[in-house]
């Protein structure tokens, strides 16, 4: 995969550093830049001091602008080139992120004594406007809460981020003011605050953008580019003691900042799928930001580090490297206290990480129309997934396969149950080349034999979000894995019904809904659905709670101890053709299944039982190997499951795990609502150690024998 570049031959997303001027002259935690050409390298390096435990380490930027270098400097390196490609046609975002009190709003608004970028732009580009004779308009926006409100709205109206037919992105009720002088632009842009309604009290954090767009003249109107400066809420860690925001406000803005980059990274490194719908500002932004769009990332970086503005130039160095995943993850070295001093806001960043399920969290789809007329493609959260390297890779391409399993399982079964005359007929084609498995099954109508619907599942090997310094051996909890992105089937909605408000409801896990003429539904399987205007960290804590969704532990370890006795058995049945152990056998399974009384659980035995067409090393090999393979397996399925459990069951059914008593049920329960426990390992923050959780895990499941 390479860096995209656009037709200039510059990078998608470009990202410099700003250096706020440091208040501690004598301060010993400061950072050093190393511009290797001088003004013109074309890379550069930023280092920790020597009090930081990461001194050694530095992070390549494509720039950074020190304290001695004006805003006017970043204007002409970096924001005219923009602002040409504005009136050329094309979008173009100038993005500022970054650690709290980090600058971000100096740099994008300014002040009275110093002027900030967005007035400087809107200089420049009024001047080009009457020279082309075009016009120039203004809108301004706050992202709070996961909602768009119009600043230049007396009562700060909601803006609806609607998606059309063809997927462009409509803000419905964003103002557009005339602007046609620099003094009425600021008397706008400044006077807002003074005449605005507060959105909440108490205030919360948000992301403020301002959108320049630019019409040629009057001989023919018509939109040309706009120009997006976004001044995004700083960044912190959820465990701050000090702060004046709850965790959980922190952990959502947090959630929609990491959604951005997320986005930022897959631009930048040329992925097929670009995670727009991870958040509203993502999606509002789509346009904006897809395709050759340019766009400048800004890290605001204090002269006086923190940990918070390492971790936030961490994630901008890896999109400025983008597809570079060879770049040494400094995170992972073990220098002195680096790797404690790491691990340490690594686990405090997990739990703010966004969770899993609802950074993929899907609309629901309703498939509408007859039956022969849906034609349907399901992916799966591969993309979503990967796009998460931003924050780690993980390689566990076992887990995947046997979640890509499970998957066809209970996607062939939501079928099943929900087409009577249907006969699903399962081929897994070949692993990708990449890290994707895909695999899929196509569902044709016995009666009249028309192929109606595909479905394609694509699984990647990459781990989800994983922070710096996260181990990479983490289990994939199988949740993370279920997840499915209906964006075809969701285009396929459109076409019938026009725009499509984006936000209506999520829903999560693989599902396949169906509705008849009179719009009840008829199938529904592995459905979650959260509606609109349930924050995502709710989302994620009423899946959690939802206990009708988790069958008790004890239900669990007994499935996977009767699966242990399947596998032994495979083991002792080495000698079987591999065409019997292909996911034929499934197919066969449930043929036969449909002749007789079995059951649903029993089909997801047989799937469960099925070996692994993906680990032919098993085949022909000592029975030890296959023995120890199978046993890893197992037991990365039990320790799954029993994450499974702490992150759905209520406090009285965890108190009923070895040593779980009232108050770690609670501070289970509190902790899961922030971010679902992902590894063992995360169970060391309810106050276990190392030790104690192995000793947790072993009594558990060694009761399961007893
Ligand atoms: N380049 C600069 N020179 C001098 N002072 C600066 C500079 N950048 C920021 N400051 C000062 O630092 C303080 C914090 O800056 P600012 O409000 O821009 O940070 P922020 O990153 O927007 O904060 P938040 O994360 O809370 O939105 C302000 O008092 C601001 O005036």
């Amino acid at each position: 995969m390479e860096t995209k570049m656009t037709s200039h031959g510059r990078k998608v997303v470009r990202v410099v550093a700003r250096v706020k001027p440091s208040t501690d002259l004598v301060s010993t935690r400061s950072i050093s830049v190393h511009k290797p050409m001088g003004e013109d390298s074309e890379t550069v390096s930023i280092s920790f001091g020597a009090q930081f435990a990461g001194s050694k380490d530095s992070y390549k930027l494509d720039y950074c602008y020190e304290e001695n270098q004006t805003t006017g400097s970043i204007l002409t390196k970096e924001i005219k080139p923009l602002i040409s490609t504005v009136f050329e046609g094309k979008d173009a975002n100038v993005i500022a992120h970054g650690a709290r009190s980090g600058g971000k709003t100096h740099l994008i608004q300014g002040n009275e004594r110093e002027l900030g970028l967005t007035v400087l732009t809107m200089s420049e580009m009024l001047s080009m406007a009457e020279e082309r004779g075009g016009s120039v308009s203004v809108s301004v926006y706050e992202v709070s809460q996961e909602t768009v409100y119009d600043l230049l709205d007396q009562e700060k109206r909601v803006v609806a981020v609607l998606e059309g037919a063809q997927g462009k992105i409509q803000l419905k009720g964003l103002s557009q003011v005339p602007v046609k002088s620099l003094s009425e632009f600021q008397n706008l842009y400044f006077g807002l605050k003074k005449s605005q309604k507060l959105t909440s009290d108490p205030p919360v954090r948000s992301h403020k953008g301002v959108m320049i767009h630019v019409t040629t003249g009057n001989a023919n109107p018509g939109s040309l580019g706009r120009m997006n400066f976004l001044d995004m809420a700083g960044y912190e860690d959820s465990r701050k003691q000090n702060s004046a925001l709850a965790p959980l406000e922190i952990a959502r803005i947090n959630k929609s900042i990491y959604a951005l980059q997320n986005v930022m990274y897959a631009l930048n490194a040329n992925e097929s799928h670009v995670p727009y719908r991870e958040s509203k500002l993502t999606r509002m932004l789509k346009d904006c930001l897809k395709g050759c769009n340019r766009t400048l990332l800004i890290t605001c970086l204090p002269r006086e580090f923190s940990q918070d503005s390492f971790y936030m130039l961490n994630l901008a160095s890896r999109i400025c490297l983008g597809s570079n995943r060879a770049m040494t993850n400094p995170t992972k070295k073990k220098i002195n206290g680096l790797e404690r001093s790491i691990s340490l806001s690594s686990a405090a960043q997990r739990r703010q990480t966004p969770l899993t399920v609802s950074a993929t969290s899907r609309k629901q789809t309703v498939l509408r129309g007859s039956v022969t007329e849906r034609k349907t493609k399901i992916n799966t959260a591969a993309s979503a997934i990967k796009a998460r390297k931003l924050f780690g890779e993980a390689n566990d391409s076992v887990k995947c396969k046997n979640s890509s399993k499970k998957m066809e399982g209970k996607a062939r079964m939501a079928l099943k149950n929900g087409i009577s005359t249907s006969k699903v007929v399962l081929s897994v084609q070949a692993s990708s080349p990449k890290e994707e498995i895909c695999s899929s099954f196509t569902v044709t109508d016995s009666q009249s034999s028309l192929v109606e619907e595909e479905y394609s599942l694509a699984f990647s090997s990459s781990a989800v979000a994983m922070e710096p310094g996260y181990s990479t051996n983490a289990s994939l909890s199988s949740e993370a894995v279920y997840i499915t992105d209906k964006e075809t089937p969701r285009k396929h909605e459109e076409i019938f019904s026009g725009a499509t408000h984006c936000d209506d409801a999520f829903a999560d896990k693989a599902q396949i809904v169906e509705r008849d003429e009179n719009n009840s539904v008829i199938e529904e399987d592995l459905t979650l659905v959260i509606n609109e205007g349930e924050n995502l960290d709710k989302e994620n804590n009423s899946l959690l709670a939802n206990e009708t969704a988790s069958p008790p532990l004890s239900m669990r370890l007994q499935e996977l101890s009767n699966n242990l006795k399947s596998i032994c058995k495979i083991s002792n049945q080495l000698s079987v053709p591999e065409k019997y152990q292909s996911p034929l056998t499934i197919l066969q399974a449930e043929e036969a299944s449909e002749h007789s009384d079995i059951t649903t659980e029993a089909a997801v035995n047989v799937e469960l039982r099925t070996p692994e067409r993906t680990m032919p090393s098993n085949i022909g090999c000592s029975p030890w190997k296959a023995y120890s393979a199978h046993s890893s397996k197992l037991k990365n399925s039990a320790v799954g499951e029993y994450l499974k459990f702490i992150n759905t069951a209520g406090k009285e059914d965890l108190k009923k795990l070895k040593g779980i008593g009232d108050k770690r049920a609670a501070y289970i329960v509190e902790l899961r609502e922030e971010s679902p426990f992902k590894t063992v390992d995360d169970l060391k923050s309810i106050g276990l150690s190392a030790k104690q959780v192995k000793g947790l895990l072993k009594k558990e499941i060694g009761e399961i024998f007893e």
